[in-house]
């Protein structure tokens, strides 16, 4: 099935049974450059409230490292930025390279970081699940966070000791009382547009929260992510898509 490597990867997916891949109007990543986003006054911070009791599990996807929320009732919710309703809190994950010059899906006036965070969210105010969200062209709000290799981040460190033991595709550990809060940076300005999942489905169902401060990983952090597997004998790197049309799309931003 879809992945990214060189049968697989992205450049592969709309003939794998994502067309979208090619015909989609709003597909993510995107480059972002920072001076043509637009500064709207209207937009309203962003308020996360989350509930650490609600974390679940680690896994292994088999694409990325994945820690997974209780979303059955309001417990770790995002509201407010450009969002109508509340958010709930499903999963985050991560996408990183095979070394420090790339890995992070969104570039920023061409620059790329190590990799990127991603924290999803869908819209438990008008949606019953997240299958039905998912679907919906306000069904998902995703806050991207970018790595930067420099100081060991001690937020990170529950999450890297956890990966020696999620090596292989598909291995899952019981993952508790985790503040996904801890994982972002203390300014959550953020640049936001209307894109898409960047992985199959590639469902265009994603309202894009890209802050622009990134969090730090260290060296021996990502060396440990980079020791992962998306299968046997084939480490988990490079496990992201590149920037997709913009298709005159607007971004805008919170921030001057
Ligand atoms: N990288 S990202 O844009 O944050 C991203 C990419 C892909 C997903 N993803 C993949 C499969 N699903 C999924 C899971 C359950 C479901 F019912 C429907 C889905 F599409 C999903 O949400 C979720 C997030
Ligand atoms: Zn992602």
């Amino acid at each position: 099935s879809w992945g990214y490597g060189p049968k697989n990867g992205p450049d592969h997916w709309h003939e794998m049974g994502f067309p979208i891949a090619k015909e989609g109007a709003r597909q993510s990543p995107i480059e972002i450059k920072s001076q043509e986003a637009k500064y709207d006054c209207n937009l309203k911070p962003l308020n996360l409230s989350y509930d650490p009791a609600s974390s679940k599990s680690i896994s292994n996807t088999g694409v990325s490292i994945q820690v997974d929320f209780d979303d059955c009732s309001d417990r770790s919710v995002l509201t407010g930025g450009p969002l109508c309703g509340k958010y709930r809190l499903r999963q985050f994950h991560f996408h990183w390279g095979a070394c420090d010059g790339h890995g992070s899906e969104h570039v920023i006036d061409g620059k790329n970081f190590a990799g990127e965070l991603h924290l999803v969210h869908w819209n438990a105010e008008k949606y019953s699940c997240f299958g039905d969200a998912v679907k919906a062209p306000d069904g998902l709000a995703v806050i991207a966070v970018f790595l930067k290799v420099c100081d060991s981040n001690p937020a990170l460190q529950k999450i890297v000791c956890s990966l020696e033991c999620l090596k292989s595709k598909d291995s899952k550990s019981e993952f508790k009382d985790f503040s996904p809060c801890s994982l972002l940076p203390s300014c959550l300005q953020y640049y936001t547009y209307l894109g898409s999942l960047t992985t199959p489905p590639l469902c265009e169902s994603v309202i894009w929260l890209v802050l622009k401060e990134p969090v730090t990983i260290g060296a021996d952090q990502i060396a440990k992510f980079r020791c992962l597997e998306f299968g046997p004998n084939d480490p988990m790197v490079n496990n992201y898509r590149p920037p997709q049309p913009s298709k005159c799309r607007e971004i805008r931003k919170n921030f001057e």
